[in-house]
């Protein structure tokens, strides 16, 4: 069942426009994250789902509930909404259990104890019971603020930037229980994040926000595999463009050879792309294999050290670049030459018609 729906939601502040016709919709028990560079509308999105930003255009529906259009505006405090956010916004003056039981004022004493007891249990605070908020490191404020969020049992659950106060290394720790514990709950919510790591931690269903417009909805995996244009290649992963030329329905050649797609080659609005029509083509450092026993060779401009692997940036002879990710064992000085071949599975390219050249004289 449809739990958010979100149709051809437009929001401005005064006369700027910030999201123009977003489509947005989030099943019963799904986890979705509206990731995106700094400032293309993802927190003004989350607070309109909130109720604290009034619509400019299309709808929001929460369950079979019209919250926000043009002529509806349900309060805040009416949405059944959880809210994280990034500061932890905790009651100081309150213990954990406290701040945990506060959004539970209607409930008898003994169901509120129970609530809170499950919630310190699923969250793995139950020994922290009674520390105040300055006695918990950044990971367990979070926690507690998460346990806050959803111990009124909220039909939504938004969180803005919730990982971004902690260290890396608590970050992705931290995103990977988040997603366990809304899993072992079955709540619904949307993560705000422009940390793809954390989007593609946490979350089933990403959408890819710029210029006010979803760019592509997908899985994690089909994000990066199967971007939907430059802009969702660019922003996801690393990798590069090398000039590739159509030689059949579904066979483009590049420089290290012909790779074979899944699917016709597209040229966009010539449908199917001709024989000879020239794409870019996406290659990602995971599609290019250091092999001492291949024939093709590329020389080392740049290597960064990453641990388990090196990533290294390779020129061809004829002046292409590519990425290649490699066990960090396998380690290469610059300026050498090292055996490489293709190893890709999905083939994704892009076509961008060239404009025809100007006449001589114009
Ligand atoms: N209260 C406001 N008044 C006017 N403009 C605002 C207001 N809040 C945000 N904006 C503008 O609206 C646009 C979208 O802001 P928003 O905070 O939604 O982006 P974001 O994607 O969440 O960015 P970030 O990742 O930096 O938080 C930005 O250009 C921002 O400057």
């Amino acid at each position: 069942m449809t739990l958010l729906d979100v149709q051809q939601l437009t929001l401005a502040y005064g006369a700027q426009p910030v999201v123009d016709r977003m489509d947005f919709t989030l099943a019963e028990g799904e986890i979705g994250c509206l990731l995106g560079p700094s400032g293309c509308g993802k927190t003004t999105v989350l607070r309109a789902i909130a109720g604290f930003e009034r619509v400019r255009g299309g709808q929001i529906r929460i369950g079979d509930q019209c919250v926000s259009s043009t002529s509806i505006h349900l309060p805040p405090e009416r949405r059944r909404i959880g809210m994280v956010f990034q500061d932890y916004a905790l009651f100081p003056h309150l213990d954990v259990r406290e701040n945990i039981a506060f959004g539970l004022g209607k409930q008898s004493a003994e169901a509120q104890r129970q609530r809170v007891d499950a919630l310190l249990d699923l969250v793995g605070l139950s020994q922290q019971a009674q520390r105040y908020p300055h006695e918990l490191s950044g990971g367990q404020q979070q926690r507690v603020a998460l346990a806050r969020a959803l111990a009124p049992q909220p039909s939504l659950l938004l969180m803005d930037e919730p990982f971004s106060n902690l260290d890396v290394e608590l970050r992705e720790r931290l995103s990977l229980e988040v997603r366990r514990i809304l899993k072992d709950t079955g709540t619904t919510a949307i993560l705000v994040t422009h940390d793809q790591n954390e989007a593609f931690a946490v979350a089933d269903v990403v959408a890819l926000m710029h210029g006010g417009r979803i760019q592509q909805r997908a899985t994690p995996y089909d994000l990066y595999h199967r971007p939907a244009n430059r802009f969702v290649a660019d922003f996801v992963g690393q990798g590069v463009l090398v000039p590739g030329r159509v030689v059949g329905d579904s066979r483009v050649q590049i420089p290290l050879g012909t790779l074979r797609s899944d699917t016709p080659i597209d040229c966009g609005p010539m449908g199917v792309c001709p024989v000879g029509a020239t794409v870019d083509v996406l290659l990602r450092p995971d599609d290019i294999v250091h092999d001492d026993a291949s024939p093709d060779t590329a020389t080392v401009l740049m290597k960064a050290f990453r641990g388990a692997d090196i990533l290294y940036t390779l020129k061809l002879d004829n002046g292409v670049k590519l990425l290649s990710l490699v066990p960090s064992h396998h380690n290469h000085a610059i300026g050498e030459r090292i055996g490489i071949r293709l190893d890709v599975d999905h083939v994704v390219t892009f076509y961008d018609p060239v404009p025809p050249p100007a006449p001589a004289n114009a």
